[in-house]
């Protein structure tokens, strides 16, 4: 058997490399000559995969994408050939909640208050939405939901946009892209609606570069200085306007949902996946993959104030240094980028590719050393206290 991955796709040896051959292949500029004589086919966010692609292709047994997001998949193709195709639904959900919670504590330290103190919307509560709530409301954040889809099946509390417009000051976007339907969300935040934005409000992108239209960003933005940007996806990835990332607090290239937890949970649901299709089991395990901590374990005695929370956050992930990164990769237009880019073409792929650093909370076991009550932060996604 024949399986295409992608070459940004971890584990993928370790988990289907006694099926057959592994063939690994930069999944942005996979062509349907690559994809021929493949049995299985393994994909990120960056391949269209769709007729075209699979134009040569008669053998096709699986389609997997090791991902939340499908807008880059052609499904009812698939399901007209009866080629059996799977995502992973979730696979990411913490890393992107942490990531949004981390850049909340982030925006707070640099611009003052406290984020206990402010009421943040949640436009799209599925699993990336609510996994931010969940982060929030384990330290005590007053969180609105906005979510036209599920809010008559769901026992949660919902608001409109407009509501949660006027009454929050911290908004983050956790909406699939759609171009078509009543609740599209294609520039679903237009010049109108950033408009709308209350004074001083933050606003962070985690899901789809073109739920905002970024031209309009850049026009509302630099007449609103007061609105605050964090954005983890751009229009027109892997080229980001230039002009909108000095504009932008915290930016990064795509990379909310790159926890090695979140990568290896993608890589594992599609593995089961194929195991179900092939009929065979599942039989290895995913923990199994992932490297230890350098620091498997901290006493903690309390969290005296917002500083301290946002230091043990940075001690298992400091998104500053990816911000920084990404503005020099991107913006520097240097010989020493000129490399960079050469050997990947693309600086925001570079980034992407070699993004290898991260953990999630639950990587890290906390002692309570002292007296105060620090159990919360088990909610928050840390393991082992009060466990
Ligand atoms: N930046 C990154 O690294 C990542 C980005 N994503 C993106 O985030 C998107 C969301 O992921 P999940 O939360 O896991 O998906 P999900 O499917 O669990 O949740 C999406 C929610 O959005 C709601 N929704 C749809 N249209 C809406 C609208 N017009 N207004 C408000 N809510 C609406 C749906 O009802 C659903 O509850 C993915 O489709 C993907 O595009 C996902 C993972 C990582
Ligand atoms: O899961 C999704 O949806 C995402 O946006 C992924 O985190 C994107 O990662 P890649 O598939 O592009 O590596």
């Amino acid at each position: 058997m024949k399986i295409l991955a992608d070459e940004n796709m971890p584990y993928v040896q370790e988990l289907f490399g006694d099926l057959g051959t592994i063939e690994t292949v930069n999944g942005r500029e996979l062509t349907p000559e690559q994809v021929k004589d493949a049995d299985v086919l393994l994909v990120r966010s960056v391949t269209q995969v769709n007729g075209s692609l699979l134009s040569l292709n008669n053998q096709l047994k699986f389609v997997g994408s090791a991902t939340i997001g499908t807008d880059h998949i052609d499904t009812d193709y698939l399901a007209s050939r009866d080629i059996p195709f799977s995502n992973a639904p979730g696979c990411n959900a913490t890393a992107v909640g942490e990531f949004a919670f981390i850049a909340m504590l982030e925006l707070t330290h640099r611009f003052g208050g406290k984020l206990k103190d402010k009421t943040v919307g949640i436009v799209g509560a599925g699993n990336t939405g609510s996994a931010v709530a969940k982060c929030l409301q384990a330290y005590g954040v007053t969180v609105l939901l906005h979510d036209p889809v599920i809010q008559d099946s769901d026992p949660r509390d919902f608001v409109s946009l407009d509501e949660l417009i006027a009454r929050c000051d911290v908004i983050s976007l956790h909406v699939p892209i759609t171009k078509t339907g009543e609740h599209k969300t294609w520039y679903l935040f237009d010049e109108a609606r950033l408009n709308s934005l209350k004074q001083g409000t933050w606003l962070l992108n985690c899901c789809r570069g073109e739920v905002i239209d970024n031209r309009a960003l850049i026009k509302v933005k630099q007449e609103r200085p007061d609105i605050k940007l964090v954005l983890d996806v751009w229009e027109d990835e892997p080229n980001p306007m230039h002009e909108l990332i000095p504009l932008v607090e915290l930016a990064t290239p795509h990379i909310a949902g790159y926890s090695l937890e979140g990568k290896a949970r993608g890589t594992y649901m599609l593995y089961q996946k194929l195991m179900q299709v092939l009929g065979r089991d599942a039989d290895k395990s995913m923990m199994a993959l992932l490297p230890s901590l350098w620091s498997a374990q901290l006493d903690i005695e309390s969290i005296p104030n917002e500083k301290s929370l946002l230091q043990l956050a940075r001690f298992i992930y400091d998104l500053r240094d990816d911000d920084e990164l990404f503005r020099k990769t991107i913006l520097d237009d240097s010989s020493k980028n000129a490399q960079v880019n050469s050997s990947n073409n693309n600086g925001f792929d570079f980034m992407r590719k070699n993004h290898k650093h991260r953990r999630e909370f639950s990587a890290l076991r906390l002692v309570n050393t002292g007296h105060s009550d620090v159990n919360w932060l088990t909610n928050l996604g840390f393991s082992g206290i009060g466990q």
